[in-house]
């Protein structure tokens, strides 16, 4: 495994509150895989990544477990190693593609200087893989672009441009939040075939963080699906969608537009996500579940593998629920 996250569980203290953004997670990625986080706002993704980076906020504890990337455990390293893991072992790319531009630089300028640091070659053939890796995340005519400035591209150019970024050192993994987003239908379809492209080109792994089920149908391998900080459900993406256990991935494949009679409306999933000041003592999702039982509001559930389920030999369809 490239990754494995145990057992972590990360709590926020704000105005005296404590906050249980994360609470018993585990998962691990592949060399190679592309993994999907999915969950509603709120339920803990980017937590999860701000984490794995060793970017979380001041006023962030872990409480418990580790995360091992390449066998080591990333939470004991020093800040200078954290940064060192951070762009050159684990690219990043977030919603926003120009708070990873530098506004007054040059697009070329700025691959250039990353390449430059990263790989250790003299910058001027340095520059050239900057414009040889313009044309490889698909921007026609590189050496124009390379002196544009990023106010001069449109959003999705613009997202391009952050994945070649990622990919310059190149890395081993790469953390995507919400890449797509901001973008509209057409470039997100096109943003996420390229980043599927270059993983598998490169074997990179890829920890795509998504609130939209449809995106992991389109890419990931696997999927990890999350809720008020727990893992609830995790198994290949195929098994999860066809055999969904937990009512909450039910409700999320309910919730998605079918494509078959588009005139129907979404379905939201009704009630709201628990008050991470305050879980309930039994399944987290149970005050919003249409099947949970008096067991559920008792008795928390773990992760454990999904019974009679295709992958059960293996394990990896597993689901955090007693109505399973
Ligand atoms: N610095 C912080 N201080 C207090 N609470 C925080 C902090 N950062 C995150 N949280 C809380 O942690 C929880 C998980 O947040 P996270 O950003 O991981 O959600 P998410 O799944 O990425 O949601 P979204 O889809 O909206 O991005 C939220 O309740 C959030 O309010
Ligand atoms: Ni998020």
């Amino acid at each position: 495994m490239l990754l494995t996250i145990k057992d972590l569980s990360v709590e926020f203290s704000s105005m005296q509150q404590t906050v249980k953004a994360l609470n018993h997670v585990s998962f691990s990625i592949d060399q190679g895989e592309i993994v999907g986080i999915v969950g509603e706002s709120g339920s803990g993704k980017s937590v999860t990544a701000l984490t794995i980076l060793g970017l979380l906020d001041n006023n962030a504890t872990i409480k418990n477990g580790e995360i091992l990337y390449k066998g080591r455990n990333v939470l004991q390293l020093h800040k200078k190693e954290q940064q060192s893991l951070r762009g050159k072992q684990i690219g990043m790319i977030f919603q926003e593609p120009m708070t990873a531009l530098h506004p007054t630089m040059r697009i070329g300028d700025q691959l250039a200087e990353v390449i430059h640091r990263h790989r250790e070659i003299a910058y001027k053939e340095a520059y050239r893989q900057a414009v040889l890796s313009l044309a490889e995340v698909k921007i026609n005519e590189p050496e124009l672009v390379a002196r544009k400035y990023p106010f001069e591209l449109s959003g999705g150019m613009r997202q391009r441009v952050v994945i070649a970024l990622a990919m310059s050192a190149p890395p081993d993994l790469l953390i995507a939040d919400e890449p797509t987003t901001a973008l509209d239908v057409t470039i997100q379809h096109e943003i996420l075939k390229l980043m599927k492209e270059l993983a598998e080109k490169r074997g990179t792994s890829i920890m795509l963080i998504t609130h939209d089920l449809g995106v992991v149908a389109e890419v990931c391998q696997r999927v990890v699906v999350m809720y008020a900080g727990e893992v609830v459900e995790t198994g290949t993406t195929d098994e999860v969608l066809a055999h969904p256990v937990h009512p909450y991935t039910r409700a999320l494949i309910g919730a998605l537009p079918d494509l078959a009679s588009p005139d129907q409306p979404l379905h939201a999933i009704p009630g709201e996500s628990p008050d991470l000041r305050n879980l309930p003592s039994g399944c987290v999702f149970a005050p919003r579940c249409d099947r949970a039982l008096p067991l559920c509001r008792e008795d928390h559930p773990v992760l454990e593998p999904v019974p009679g389920s295709r992958d059960a030999s293996t394990g990896t369809h597993q689901v955090a629920c007693w109505v399973r």
